[in-house]
């Protein structure tokens, strides 16, 4: 049996006024921020979508359910290093993540490098084996409109042969 399992997630938030606009655990200067339960880290809950999922664990909201107020407002940083936990809990480690946030504004680009750097520390890795990537939709779409911004993102995860 191959060691190596692969998982794929993907999540999307509304862009509304009064909220912050964390992605990666970074916040982003922008006049609109992500709607949730949580802190809305939508690219952090397409993560952890992609670890439970190669994991057969389910998904975040059978872990951290929206009905239940001890999540309201949580740091998704917590409930990626929960699930970080629950795969290492399993046998599983690792291997790699690579996610694409998907929105038109704000750009990116600038704090690129200090999401990478939150999601290794949260996942127990190397820089290198974190990528993150952003694109537009060409204005096409919700994500063009600028209502909401989605996340996707596939993992590798492996155990010890
Ligand atoms: N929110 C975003 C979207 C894109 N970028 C960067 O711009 C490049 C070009 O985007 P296209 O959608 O025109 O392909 C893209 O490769 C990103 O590097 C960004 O920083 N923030
Ligand atoms: C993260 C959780 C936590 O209650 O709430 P939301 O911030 O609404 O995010 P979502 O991506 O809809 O996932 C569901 C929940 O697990």
């Amino acid at each position: 049996m191959t060691p190596f399992r692969i998982g794929h997630g993907f999540d999307v938030h509304a862009l509304v006024s009064g909220r912050d606009c964390i992605i990666g655990g970074v916040h982003i200067p922008h006049p609109l921020g992500l709607d949730g339960h949580s802190d809305a880290d939508v690219l952090l809950h397409a993560i952890c979508d992609a670890l439970l999922g190669a994991a057969a664990l389910g998904d975040i909201g059978k872990h951290f359910p929206p009905t239940d107020m001890r999540y309201k407002g949580i740091d998704s940083r917590e409930l990626l290093r929960h699930v970080v936990g629950l795969l290492q809990q399993k046998g599983f480690s690792i291997g790699n993540v690579d996610a694409t946030v998907i929105c038109e504004a704000p750009r990116l680009g600038p704090h690129i490098q200090s999401i990478r750097e939150n999601i290794a520390s949260d996942c127990q890795l190397a820089i290198d084996f974190i990528n993150v990537k952003a694109t537009t939709t060409e204005k096409l779409g919700f994500t063009g409109r600028g209502e909401g911004i989605a996340a996707e993102a596939v993992v590798l995860i492996y155990t010890q042969v």
